[in-house]
């Protein structure tokens, strides 16, 4: 619930600025230059250099000396009158009184970047209007904060690894996280500068307090020699004005960062000292960070703010539509009153829409009456036999922000009948509160008298098309009908689609496994842990496989199942063939070449970590649990195996046959033998990869979580979260 109100707020500020935003990042782009290419000429001085230095140098040289200044870009500016009458001003080297240029006069380019920037050419309403957008850029900021902090889990996971979703998605939370600090500060900044311009901060005038005229002794120092000038650095002074007579009460006055100083011109004495307000400050403050004045690092810094926020706009109104196209239910054939079967479907960001949608036309191709819709409407069915729910889990296994009212709805709304109720939740097991929601909501209505389970929850990881399969089946037999699912046709064509020659395949072994080597015939960058998109044709789901690299080629291992099309089509191809398959990256699953290393797998999951142990150059060490069926089984991955322990790229390895023995050994059984050793690694930042089914992987984590609590007293969480325990599960 808080999720989406802090989304809805960050989407509508969003909304509001975005034109505004736009332009003030491309007019910041280019102002961002305008520090850069001053601090370019070389008109910097030394910090060491004192007041007095530069007045005897000055003096030496010009007739009169009216001030000298640091300008914003920190060079030294002298208003003189020269030798030859004529008042001048220009940079000056303070340590010897030397012209060094004249002053950098502002490009038209800048101009006209800083005026839009500024006010739009709109005066001062336009000066209102950025004030404005500042405003809701740090309003923006500080959601975009909570949204983070929501999404990762709390604080101190707010630096752990983001979930990648899709580019925009991915992109805008990394960036995120990182810009946010810089773009509030750019925004507060923004916003006290329009502030000061409406003066709307308080008054900070300094009134000094003049002596009387008969104190002041006219005592004649040379002004070189005057102790204050001595002590006080040029690079603390912004100004420093010479008294515009010899009259005894006409002074030096001085404004150095901090305060203000006025100076007897005879005694050098120090005749009255104030310090600037904290407005004052806060106003040079706001001027440095907002416009990176005199520091090339701060405007590189802010350069690259601007173009962070040009990315922002772009992703965020990107993932916004992507989401609302995804959320939007098809309009429905039947009302909720005469429809038998009932779809709600919870879902934040759309996916979940999409199976059910799959459902509800499968459903309606067999001629059924339904209704499908999102949770967050549900009421009463009068016609209702069958409900099914879809739901995703977000946050910290909260529910989805069109599911938020469900059980309020839920407890306050009877039904007229019994009606028949089936969960399926989606959510991903890189989270530790894997499908809590749908849990929840299983239980919901399992306690509710209005409702009978029917079948019992199911979960999918990461959206599996084959999972979800899986489900229809399990539904088909309950409810003794056929569905026919149309998969989502999903092109395949990004820049890692490739045909691929195929090198070797070996014959099937006993438990229908064989193994496929395939060379790309177009490079393409890749790494043992990647994944490989297939499809037999169009009209099929893709089918992915985690895959190892040896040299340039691709390894697989397949089991060929009996209704598989895809692996029924990969196991009749023969050496030669092309195939066209495209590569996914999956870099949460490469290789870590700094930390040991155990690597565990059943059956078919082995094919990654064949890859990693053939071309693993470290001096890191290696460690393979396997399950497999039988001895026979092995021989398909022994040659690799053997190979690595001679290379000294394994340094131990462990198999667990199921089916060789009466005694059942597996995999989780073999972790169970060595706990002590898996413990220890663990603790001393060693990292766990596990490969192969689900049903594997939900064991072996038992298995590690007892060995966890009871050898550490940690959770496996404890070490999911610092990415220590890496899976590539199906
Ligand atoms: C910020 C965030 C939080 C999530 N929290 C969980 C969670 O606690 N448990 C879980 O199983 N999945 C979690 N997921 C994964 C989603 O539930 C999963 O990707 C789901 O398929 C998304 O479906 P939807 O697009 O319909 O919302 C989370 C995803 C994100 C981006």
């Amino acid at each position: 619930m808080t999720m989406s109100i802090w989304r809805f707020s960050h989407f509508l500020l969003a909304l509001i600025s975005s034109v505004f935003i736009v332009l003030a990042s491309v007019t910041g782009m280019i102002l961002a230059f305008e520090p850069i290419s001053n601090q370019l000429q070389s008109y910097g001085f030394n910090d060491e250099v004192t007041i007095a230095t530069t007045i005897e140098n000055l003096q030496g040289r010009y007739d009169e000396i009216i001030t000298i200044e640091t300008d914003e870009n920190d060079f030294v500016v002298a208003s003189v009158i020269t030798k030859a009458g004529e008042s001048e001003t220009f940079y000056i080297n303070p340590e010897t009184g030397e012209k060094l240029g004249d002053l950098i006069e502002k490009a038209p380019l800048f101009s006209f970047a800083t005026n839009l920037h500024r006010s739009l050419f709109l005066k001062s309403t336009g000066r209102f209007i950025v004030g404005l957008v500042s405003f809701f850029l740090v309003l923006m900021a500080i959601s975009g904060i909570m949204l983070i902090l929501k999404r990762q889990g709390g604080i101190r996971r707010y630096f752990s690894k983001v979930v990648n979703e899709n580019f925009e998605q991915y992109y805008h939370v990394v960036f995120g996280r990182w810009f946010l600090i810089p773009i509030l500060i750019v925004a507060l900044t923004g916003v006290y500068l329009s502030l000061e311009k409406f003066s709307m901060l308080p008054e900070t005038h300094l009134s000094h307090e003049y002596p009387e005229t008969e104190d002041l002794a006219p005592d004649t120092i040379s002004i070189s020699d005057f102790e204050v000038f001595k002590t006080l650095k040029l690079a603390d002074v912004n100004s420093l004005e010479f008294p515009f007579s010899e009259a005894v009460d006409d002074y030096f006055f001085i404004k150095l960062k901090n305060r203000e100083l006025l100076v007897n011109q005879y005694s050098g004495a120090i005749l009255s000292e104030q310090d600037y307000p904290l407005v004052t400050l806060l106003s040079q403050w706001s001027l440095f960070l907002h416009t990176g004045q005199g520091t090339i690092l701060w405007s590189v810094v802010l350069f690259l703010v601007c173009v962070a926020l040009l990315f922002f706009i772009y992703s965020g109104f990107a993932m916004t539509l992507n989401r609302r196209k995804k959320t939007k239910v098809s309009r429905n054939k039947f009302t909720k009153d005469t429809s038998e079967y009932i779809i709600l479907v919870g879902s934040e960001t759309g996916s979940t829409f999409s199976f059910a949608s799959m459902f509800y036309e499968a459903l309606i191709a067999q001629g059924k009456t339904v209704f499908m819709a999102s949770m967050n409407t549900y009421t009463c069915y009068k016609e209702a036999r069958h409900l099914f729910i879809f739901t995703s889990t977000y946050g910290e296994g909260d529910a989805p922000s069109n599911a938020s009212k469900f059980e309020d709805l839920v407890k306050r709304t009877a039904q007229n009948h019994t009606i028949d109720y089936a969960v399926l939740g989606f959510g991903s097991l890189q989270y530790p509160d894997y499908c809590k929601y749908a849990e929840d909501v299983d239980m919901l209505l399992t306690s509710h008298q209005n409702f009978q389970q029917k079948l019992e929850v199911f979960k999918i990881n990461n959206q599996s098309f084959d999972a979800f399969q899986n489900w229809i089946q399990q539904w088909e037999k309950a409810y003794g009908l056929t569905l026919q699912i149309k998969p989502p046709k999903v092109i395949s064509d990004s820049k890692y689609t490739r045909q691929f020659r195929v090198v070797e395949r070996t014959e099937l072994n006993n438990d229908a496994t064989f193994m496929l080597r395939l060379q790309p015939i177009k490079k393409v960058a890749f790494q043992s842990g990647d994944l490989l998109a297939f499809r037999p044709d169009d009209s099929q789901a893709e089918r992915l496989y985690s895959i190892a690299r040896i040299g340039d080629e691709v390894l697989l291992s397949i089991k060929k199942h009996e209704q598989g099309l895809c692996s029924f089509y990969l196991s009749q191809r023969d050496t030669g063939d092309v195939i066209t398959a495209t590569v996914q990256p999956n870099p949460e699953f490469h290789l870590s070449k700094s930390s040991n290393t155990i690597l565990i797998a059943n059956g078919t999951g082995i094919a990654p970590f064949l890859g990693m142990i053939h071309d693993s150059k470290t001096k890191k060490n290696r460690h393979l649990f396997l399950g497999l069926r039988t001895q026979q089984s092995l021989q398909l991955y022994s040659r690799y195996i053997d190979q690595a322990l001679t290379n000294h790229h394994l340094k131990t390895s462990q198999v667990a046959f199921s089916q060789d023995t009466s005694a059942k050994v597996y995999v989780q059984d073999l972790i169970k033998q060595h706990d002590e050793f898996i413990a220890n690694h663990l603790k001393n930042g060693g990292i766990v990869m596990i490969c192969g089914s689900i049903v594997m992987q939900n064991q072996v984590f038992e298995v590690l979580d007892a060995i966890l609590q009871a050898r550490l007293n940690l959770s496996i969480q404890y070490f999911q979260s610092r990415s220590q325990i890496k899976t590539d599960c199906y």
